[in-house]
This record gives structure tokens, sequence and C-alpha cells, in this order.
């Protein structure tokens, strides 16, 4: 990603609106007749309360209440067309992506590149355009809404009493100006504090493939500063950031609060003769139209607006810069462990869907998993993590449907686990317990066992350099030479179960701390690895490396379970800061 890469997202975002002006009125219109109550809601109340309730007219009182209803339900109808509009904008903005995503794919092939590196980076830009479509769809929603719905409150205040108009109009303008103005520095930071992680992964991964010469040649020193130096960087990136993003807060504070606190003061101290219902028509708008209007743009364009920018700066920077870039985007640390040894087939991933599943060991009180909701969309990574004990490895084992649940159902592409047969089983999913599986047998038994005949030398030599497995088959004497299992480190019986299911194809893949007995760089190499080959995977994880590497984390805490990325996690989940925590001071203590 390039420093100018939000820059080029705006640019072509402009563009892109801009080349469909029409579609674009549309939403204005429908997000006008969507917005129609907050012009009204007010308004409808003061004439209901002063002109209907306190004069002794309950009749003429509820026949403004039912022309609000009738206004709202306007609104909604508006609502639907907002919606299929924004999708008209939104759509066609999607199939650009994806026609250049194709595109640069195609190009790259007929120019000599890898198809095979090529089709792993067109699923990975997928969910980019994907990520885009859903942040461009939301954001257009909510700045849309926030214009009318701003305009309407101040028409209605206006209407019912100036003075609380400008009380209402001149705090929100301070507030979300602020903030607006603040975005360009947090989209910055933002992409500072992306580049800053990515660099100290790609840091520490250069340091432990190099960690031999390092010691031959006594370079500890200047390598160690080296990354010292850059993990130094990311911390002050993301300390830049979360001052940034406190300014959220604060704009919500000011555009939000602050207009009710001074209509409130103002009525006890300076409003004379004021209606009860002129107060209450004023608090209507700003507690039920302005204050969620300001808190969704706030939060929408502060998480959403970002994460839009950011990806569509990426996707265009890998898509522009490098024509054949479309298989290039790993994640740096995944890239160098994703060399020009590929397996040559990869399958595609698996959807998981669990269906409110709950579990229970036999004789067992209560249940261990309760009323579980989840999906993983084909190809997403996802990292489950939760308290020892708390059913992660149970979950683990129910994806796999070597558990059945008590209720519910787990459907793998729409079919429950359970009802396929243990072959076919076997043939949809890999999953590795902790304890890996060796037998006595040569390498290449053991290697291929998984891969149905399939795994020629030329794989098998993929597979060893992905998973750093040079020197055990140095020790054997090559793929022919007999492995014993008891001669093995845990941590080498883990790598080869490792490298069996990513030669199989296996289109899902459940890793249950099946990296645990490794150092945390065999463990990055391996699950970056695993990250590569495509396909879906879920990993019970136990390292914050292994979660922060996800598409989404999985917080089970004994409720219902939260998901979402590391940075939402963190933000949401009092448990998972506490995990994170306690990973990050058991990776530093010596
Ligand atoms: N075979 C079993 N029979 C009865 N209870 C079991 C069995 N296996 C696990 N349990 C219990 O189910 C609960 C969840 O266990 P599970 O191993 O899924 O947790 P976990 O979160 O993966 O733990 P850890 O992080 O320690 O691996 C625990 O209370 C455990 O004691």
């Amino acid at each position: 990603m390039s420093p100018a890469g939000s820059r080029t997202a705006g640019r072509y975002l402009q563009q892109r609106l801009r080349a469909d002006r029409r579609t674009l009125i549309r939403v204005l219109v429908w997000t006008g007749v969507e917005s129609l109550p907050a012009f009204v809601a007010g308004r409808a109340v003061a004439l209901a309360v002063d002109r209907g309730f306190l004069a002794g007219e309950p009749l003429v009182g509820g026949g403004w209440l039912a022309l609000l209803a009738v206004v709202s339900a306007v609104g909604a109808f508006g609502a639907r067309g907002a919606l299929l509009s924004t999708a008209a904008v939104v759509e066609p903005l999607r199939d650009a992506l994806m026609t250049r995503t194709v595109e640069a794919t195609l190009r790259h092939a007929l120019t000599g590149g890898r198809v095979e590196q090529d089709r792993s980076g067109v699923a990975r830009l997928t969910r980019q355009v994907e990520i885009v479509r859903e942040a461009a769809g939301s954001m257009l929603s909510v700045v849309c809404r926030f214009a009318f719905s701003f305009v309407g409150v101040c028409v209605g205040t206006l209407t019912l009493e100036p003075t609380a108009a400008l009380l209402v109009f001149a705090p929100v303008t301070v507030g979300v100006g602020c903030y607006v103005a603040s975005l360009r520095g947090v989209v910055r930071a933002q992409m500072r504090s992306t580049l800053a992680t990515e660099s100290l992964a790609h840091e520490a991964w250069r340091l432990s493939a190099g960690l031999r010469d390092i010691t031959a040649y006594g370079l500890e020193e200047p390598a160690l500063r080296r990354l010292d130096d850059v993990a130094k960087e990311t911390a002050r990136a993301e300390t830049a950031l979360a001052r940034l993003t406190a300014l959220r807060t604060l704009a919500l504070g000011v555009g939000g609060w602050v207009p009710l606190v001074l209509v409130l003061l103002w009525v006890r101290w300076g409003a004379q003769g004021m209606s009860a219902g002129t107060v209450l028509g004023v608090l209507t708008y700003i507690a039920q139209n302005l204050r969620p209007a300001v808190q969704n743009l706030v939060q929408g364009v502060g998480s959403t607006g970002i994460r839009l920018f950011v990806t569509l700066g990426r996707l265009l920077d890998d898509l522009g810069t490098r024509p054949g870039g479309a298989g290039s985007t790993p994640a740096p640390a995944v890239a160098a462990s994703a060399s020009s040894t590929r397996v040559g087939e990869r399958a595609a991933g698996v959807e998981i869907v669990l269906e409110s599943v709950s579990f229970s060991y036999p004789g067992g009180a209560n249940d261990v998993l309760s009323g579980i909701d989840l999906r993983v969309a084909p190809g997403e990574h996802i990292a489950v993590v939760g308290p020892s004990g708390i059913g992660k490895s149970t979950l683990a084992s129910l994806l796999a449907g070597t558990h059945r649940p008590t209720r519910g159902r787990v459907l793998l592409d729409g079919v429950d686990v359970t009802s396929l047969a243990p072959a076919r089983q076997a043939a949809l999913r890999a999953y590795l317990p902790q304890e890996a599986y060796v037998f006595t047998g040569t390498l290449r038994e053991n290697l291929g066992y998984l891969a149905d005949g399939r795994a020629d030398d030329r794989r098998m030599d993929r597979a060893v350099t992905e998973f750093g497995l040079a020197d055990l088959v140095s020790m054997t004497g090559g793929y022919g030479g007999v492995v014993d299992p008891d001669a093995l480190s845990a941590g080498q019986r883990q790598l080869i179960a490792l490298a069996r299911a990513y030669l199989s194809p296996a289109r899902l893949i459940v890793l249950d701390e099946a990296t645990c007995h490794m150092d945390p760089a065999a463990e990055a190499r391996a699950e970056g690895a695993m990250r590569e080959r495509r396909g879906t995977l879920v990993v019970i994880a136990h390292r914050i490396s292994s979660a922060r590497a996800a598409d989404r984390v999985m917080v089970l805490d004994g409720g219902a379970p939260r998901t979402g990325s590391h940075d939402r996690m963190l933000a949401e989940s009092d448990l998972y800061r506490d995990l994170v925590g306690l990973w990050s001071a058991k990776s530093a203590t010596p």
C-alpha cells in the first residue's frame, strides 16, 4: 500500500459517483423520503401536546400523532427505495473492481506469470472487493442519512423556536466539522499503523529465517537493533492512531450531547414563555433524530469509512502498480513464505454454518457449548480464542464432525457434517488436534497419507520448503527414509502433520492448537503457508499472532460468542483484551 493509497481511493470513488449521477440522485431522493420523519417528528409532537392533550382535545392530539405514524410509514417505504438505489450505485462499483482484478490476472498469466499464485491472489482480492462493496454501501447510506436528518432537525427546530435551532446547529457543525477535518490524519495514521505492523511481521520473519546465518556471523546485535527500531515505529504508529481515534468520542460528545444540554439549560434559564409542547418537540428532534444520526455518522465514518479507504487504496495499488499483482497481495510475512513453492492444485473453501449448536458430554450436567450460531464464508480464515476449558476443542471437533451436536446442526457447504460418510468427511476437511499423528513408515507415506496418491515429489518439495522440513528430510535420508515417531520432537511431529494436511485436497482445515509445540517463528511460517493455501481455515489460537493474522476472531466466553476483526474484538471484548494481555506477557517472559 503506497502512502498515496487513500488519495487514489478517494479519487476513484469520486469518479465512480460522478459517472453515475442519475443513480446517485435516486439515492438522495429516496433517502430524503426515508428522512421525512426527521423533518416532522418534533413539530407533530409539539402540536399534539399544545393543541391536543394540554388543550383538552385528545382527539386532536391523537390525530397529530397518527399523522406522525403515517409519515414514519412513508419513511420506512423510503428506506426500501434508498437501499435498492444504494445497491444500484455499489454493485457496478463491485463489478468494475472485479473486472480489473480478472483482467490483471489474465494479463499476468499471459505474460508468463504463475497461474497458481494468481489463483490464490484472486481469492484474496475478491475478499477485498467484497469489503469495499459493503463499506461503500454503508458509507453512502450513513452520510446521506446524516445530511437529511441534520437539515430536517434544523428546519423543524427553526419552525418551533429559532433560538433552539441555533443551539442545535452550532455544536453539531463544530463537532462534526472538527471530526471530518481530522479524518485525513486518521486515515494516514491507520495506514502508517498497518504498514508498521506488516514491517514488524516481515522483519521478524526475516530474522527467524536467517537465524542460523546471523548466529554464524555474530550479527545478533545489529539484527536485534533493527527489529527494535521497527517495533518502536509500530508502537509510535499505534499510539498516534489511538490519539486520533479519541477524537471520535469528543466529536460524539460535542455533536450528540452538547445540543441537548444547551437546550435544557436554555429552557430552564433563558426561554420566556415557551410552551410544554415546543420543549417536547425540540427534545424529540434532538433525542430521536439528531443524536442517532450523529452517532451513526461518527462511528460509521470512523470504522467503515476508514476500512473503505484503506482497503480500496490497497486494492487499487495492487491492481494498478503491479498489473500482474492479482496474486501478490499477501502480507509480507506470508509473502516471504510464499516463495516459488506453491501447491499445484488448490482447494476452494468450504462454507461453514452453525445453526444453534449446543453440546454436552455424556453424563455432563451442563452444556459445554450452548446455542452457537456462526457462518464462516468459503475461504475465510477464522481464529477461535477463549479461556481454557471454555469449549474451543469441543467446537473444533464439532466442525470436524468427530462429535455430534446435542442440539442444532453443523453444515459444511450446506450438508450436515455428521451425515457424511467418514471417507467423504476426510476428503472434505483435515482436522489436526494438538497431538500430531505420525506413524512408523517412510516420510513419503507420512506426508502423502491424505493426498490420495497425488502428492508427487515436486509437490512434496514445495510442502517441505513451506514448512521448513528440509532438515528432517536430510535426517531421514530423503522421502524414502523411514520415520521413527519416537525419535521426533513434538514440534517435528506437528510439522509433518501440517505438511500432510497442506498436501491433502481438503477444502477445510481445522487446527486445534496444532502448532503448540513449535517456536513462534516456525508457527508463523506454518500458519502463513496454511493461509496461502486457500480453502477455509479454522485455527484454535493460543498466540496473538494467530488471532491477529485471521480474517475474523471468534471469542468464546461462555455466552453468545462474539466475532469480528482483531481490532474490533480488542475494542469490544474485555475477555479478548485480557487474553491478548496474557499472551503478550507470556511472549515477553524470557
Ligand atoms: N471427553 C470429555 N468428557 C467430558 N468432559 C469433557 C471431555 N472433553 C472435554 N470436556 C470438558 O468440556 C469442557 C470444554 O473442554 P474443551 O477441551 O473443549 O475446552 P478448551 O477451551 O479447548 O480448553 P483448553 O484451552 O484447555 O484446550 C471442559 O470443561 C472439559 O473438562
